[in-house]
């Protein structure tokens, strides 16, 4: 347990976040308190061991508001009132200037910071929730420029406290980082998944791994991701113009036939795609990925994943693709170049069938 955080935390709002962080805390031996305007979530959580439920009257060092982007404000404005003189406040919403706008002029605004966990999944409620949802994640720590340090000082505590990264942001730098690093894909992300509805099976059964990456975030909760895009309008708006720049240009190339201009716009992705910063935040790494067919019985993957690590090769990502015509999958490694044909030799060896 921190110094800084010994307890009790109170999360508002018991869903997939707010548990998720309860849950964190309870295993670092912090008491937690939780409430939610859903006594089912509520209980639920409570059942996981995620904390108990708040009586009138407790205190809590730190109260984490984890509530849909809607009503962060409000929630947000009530916990400060009903503060002891010592309680500091955060939340965990995606976009930080509605939350912001709430305690400006509020007399207790200096024991407001925001903050929001980059970790999360397409699921909601409180049975999606884990304490290991945020490890080694980035966590976003934003304060106004009328925050108290100490205020800074605990919510920082509380993200190293559920194993991830903070990262110290204005509010208004975190809205416009998030809308390029999260609401512009996951709307593009949409667009792609739309074409898919409706398409004919025969076209559908030809699905590779590509397409599934493209549309993942697509399967979030249309009510919550509308709250989140809509609340950072004019970051999201302001890049959308690029992405229909570039798509303008797209049908110009093709319609044109310009192979030169298709591949500008190509290799600007790749420059792109280079520019995600690698695992633990450092350079992206060079990788090449190996593919082992995998068949589709208990207990495989665990032996393949045991036959890697006899190799000595590090994984780096993972990737399990079915094939749609036989029980086999196919599992995609990608580890760093150079030890590639090290691992196909090593699992080869163990009677596994590799390809690159
Ligand atoms: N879902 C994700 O992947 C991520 C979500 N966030 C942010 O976290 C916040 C919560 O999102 P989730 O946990 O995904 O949603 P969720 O739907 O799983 O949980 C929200 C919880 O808040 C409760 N609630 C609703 N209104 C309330 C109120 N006025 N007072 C008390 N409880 C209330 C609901 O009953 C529910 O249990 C959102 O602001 C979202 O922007 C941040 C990072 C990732
Ligand atoms: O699913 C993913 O890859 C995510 O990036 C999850 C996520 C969703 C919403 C957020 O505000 C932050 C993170």
């Amino acid at each position: 347990m921190s110094d800084l955080l010994s307890g009790p935390v109170e999360i508002v709002g018991a869903g997939l976040i707010g548990t998720s962080i309860a849950l964190a805390c309870r295993r670092a031996g912090v008491d937690v308190l939780l409430s939610d305007a859903s006594a089912e979530h509520l209980r639920t959580a409570s059942g996981l061991g995620a904390g108990r439920a708040k009586e009138p009257g407790e205190v809590a060092q730190l109260v984490v508001v984890a509530v849909p982007p809607d009503h962060l404000g409000e929630e947000i404005a009530a916990a400060l009132d009903a503060a002891g003189e010592d309680t500091v406040v955060t939340d965990v919403g995606s976009v930080k200037a509605a939350p912001l706008e709430a305690v400006s002029g509020h007399p207790a605004a200096a024991r407001y910071v925001g903050s929001h966990p980059m970790a999360g999944s397409e699921r909601s409620g409180p049975l999606a929730a884990s304490a290991d949802l945020f490890t080694g994640r980035p966590w976003a720590v934003t304060p106004h420029a009328g925050a108290a340090a100490t205020a800074v000082r605990r919510v920082t505590a509380l993200v190293e406290t559920c194993g991830a990264v903070p990262v110290m942001l204005t509010p208004a730098e975190h809205d416009k980082a998030v809308a390029r690093t999260s609401h512009v894909p996951h709307l593009v992300s949409s667009l792609v998944a739309g074409t898919l509805a409706g398409a004919a099976p025969e076209h559908l059964a030809l699905t590779g791994q590509g397409v599934r990456d493209v549309t993942r975030v697509a399967g979030g909760d249309p009510a919550l991701y509308s709250q989140i895009i809509g609340g950072n309008s004019d970051a999201v708006a302001s890049l959308l113009r690029e992405v229909r720049d570039r798509l303008e240009m797209a049908l110009e190339a093709i319609s044109e036939g310009d192979r030169v201009g298709l591949e500008s716009l190509l290799a600007h992705g790749v420059a792109g795609t280079r520019a995600i910063p690698g695992k633990h935040g450092g350079p992206l790494q060079p990788v090449a990925a190996v593919h082992v067919a995998v068949p589709d019985h208990p207990g495989e993957l665990a032996r393949l994943f045991a036959d890697v690590g006899g190799s000595g090769v590090n994984i780096e990502d993972v990737r399990i693709d079915h094939d749609p015509g036989r029980p086999v999958g196919l599992v995609e490694l990608d580890v760093a170049e150079g030890r590639a044909e090290e691992l196909m030799g090593a699992l080869e060896s163990k009677g596994w069938v590799t390809h690159r």
